[in-house]
């Protein structure tokens, strides 16, 4: 053996911080490039806006501002306020300048959900332009507002405080101004952002949405409903929902002496009888201490749990849908069609989460025709622009799987369908939030609910076909009436019976053979030339 051969070869390990990770592969986060980043800048700071005002009952007054910064035509300034309910003061470093960090880690519906987005904007906007974020944020009923100034140490993961500031509430604002400066592309970011926030628009037609961009155009998006969608509320786990490692931490957390007083603590939906009838069906002891569990027996136990049939469905509580009543009015107002339906299906569950799924569909009115639907896909409220063709709504919708035919649309045709998938865990395919795994549970439900907001469709526009035809006969009526009218009135004459009298008993004789009623009969002849008085 060679001396060389001999020598032992060493890998060197070392360990990353998740700012190290997210600064090194931030285009998993959607940071790919500047124009993507100033794309996923907008996104994370509004969302983070609508998170802290409707999960909380407020009606959202929301400002976005990008502007160009003067000495560099890549950098952005992006600033976003909100009336939200603010950030403790004690929070705000951490909010922003530790990646992984969120008040949004709980079982209830939020845009947020991984403690990341902020970060990643605030550590590109560093990495590129130098700029530190500064925010400015009252909690409700605070006296005071207070100003922070910070970059985040990516080594470390922890936050540097560069100015901190506090200043009097005489007017009681409440709510959080972020502004961080980034580099970016407006001129190829440009339609996209725009078209994000009339998304979040079209889903949140309860809010008041400015936007002022680079190119100096403001676009205000003006409440057109007070109604805010069902706040969510925070629930316990469901046994269908656990594994190894969330048994642990419930057991580590509890107090709990035996199984069945830990399973009827820890567990939503399982009281005393349904924890009785569980434990016996797995063939435990009810006693048993639940700390003594080792790995093996916590995994029998996670297995168990996850087959038991009689669990009660997981609870939809911590959902927050939008409604039908807020999905037909976003979509009435901002695209103008002719027609609306939405649909709420009930909650359903994939592995444990609970989930609703929700489609409404516009027709017709200012919705140019294409070739296939307009798809508006939604998860927990936010809009999703990319990677269309790969989420689980496409597929859905996509006119080789879905026989629009069968319900009077054929393409090119003017129609928009609206998506929303509402759930504690939306199964994305990544970290940016831009498509949704196909769960087939998911996939099954998108799919009733577009039959059924398309079964209303259909009978609009056969209603509509049949007001069609009704209309040509009425016109062709119209058209020889006076005609046959004045031949009549000649030959009645001597009956004293004049070409006013015979075009009414025409006119009358018409509606009757053909059921229409007066209402009915001046929707049809509105607009036309013909006048049946004169
Ligand atoms: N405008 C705001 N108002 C109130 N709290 C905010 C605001 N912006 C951020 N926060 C707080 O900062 C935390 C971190 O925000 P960040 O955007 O980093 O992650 P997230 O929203 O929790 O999750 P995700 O990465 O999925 O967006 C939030 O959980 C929230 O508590």
């Amino acid at each position: 053996m060679s001396k060389r051969q001999q020598v032992v070869q060493r890998e060197s390990f070392r360990s990353m911080t998740p700012s190290q990770f997210f600064y090194e592969y931030r285009e998993v986060a959607g940071f790919g490039s500047p124009s993507r980043a100033l794309y996923q800048t907008v996104r994370e700071l509004v969302e983070n806006a609508l998170d802290a005002t409707d999960v909380h009952g407020i009606l959202p007054e929301i400002t976005l501002i990008i502007e160009q910064v003067p000495t560099h035509s890549t950098y952005y300034r992006v600033t976003v306020e909100d009336n939200g309910i603010g950030i403790q003061p004690q929070h705000v470093p951490y909010a922003f300048g530790q990646v992984l960090y969120s008040s949004k880690y709980r079982l209830r519906q939020a845009r947020g959900r991984f403690g990341l987005g902020a970060k990643i904007a605030i550590l590109y906007g560093q990495i590129k332009t130098g700029e530190p974020v500064e925010v400015y944020t009252a909690p409700i009923g605070s006296s005071r507002i207070y100003f922070f100034r910070l970059k985040i140490d990516i080594e470390r993961n922890k936050p540097i405080v560069l100015a901190r500031g506090e200043y009097p509430n005489p007017s009681g604002w409440h709510g959080t101004r972020v502004s961080v400066v980034v580099e970016g592309d407006w001129p190829r970011a440009r339609q996209r952002i725009h078209e994000y926030i009339r998304r979040t628009a079209i889903a949140a037609p309860y809010a008041n949405i400015t936007f002022i961009d680079p190119d100096g155009n403001v676009t205000v998006y003006r409440r057109t409903i007070q109604k805010l969608p069902r706040q969510p509320h925070e629930v316990k786990p469901h046994p269908h929902g656990v594994d190894i490692e969330l048994l642990k931490q419930l057991i580590r957390k509890s107090n709990a002496r035996t199984l069945l007083e830990l399973l009827v603590e820890s567990f939503q939906g399982v009281g005393r009888k349904t924890a009785e009838a569980f434990l016996e069906w797995a063939g435990y002891d009810k006693d048993l201490d639940p700390h003594k569990l080792d790995d093996k027996k916590l995994e029998r136990l996670s297995r168990k749990l996850r087959e038991y049939p009689r669990f009660r469905p997981p609870s939809a509580d911590a959902l927050s849908p939008l409604g039908p009543e807020i999905i037909e009015a976003g979509l009435k107002t901002i695209l103008k069609p002719e027609f609306v339906a939405a649909v709420t299906r009930r909650p359903k569950a994939y592995e444990g989460h609970p989930f609703i799924v929700e489609v409404g569909i516009a027709y017709g009115g200012e919705i140019p025709p294409s070739n296939e639907p307009i798809l508006l896909r939604y998860a927990n409220k936010i809009p999703l622009l990319y990677d269309e063709k790969s989420d689980v709504a496409w597929k859905v919708v996509d006119p080789r799987n879905f026989d629009w035919r069968n319900y009077l649309v054929v393409f090119p045709a003017p129609v928009a369908v609206l998506t929303h998938i509402a759930s504690t865990k939306v199964p994305y395919k990544g970290v940016g939030k831009e498509s949704v795994a196909d769960v087939p549970e998911i996939e099954h439900e998108l799919r009733n609910a577009l039959r059924e907001a398309a079964r209303r469709l259909r009978e609009y526009l056969l209603q509509k076909k049949r007001e069609e035809e009704a209309k040509k006969r009425v016109v062709t009526f119209m058209k020889y009436t006076p005609e046959v009218a004045k031949s009549l009135a000649t030959i009645l004459k001597d009956y004293n019976v004049g070409e006013k009298d015979v075009r009414e008993m025409l006119l009358s004789a018409m509606k009757r053979r053909l059921k229409i009623e007066d209402e009915k009969f001046a929707r049809l002849v509105k607009g036309l030339e013909v006048n049946i008085e004169e």
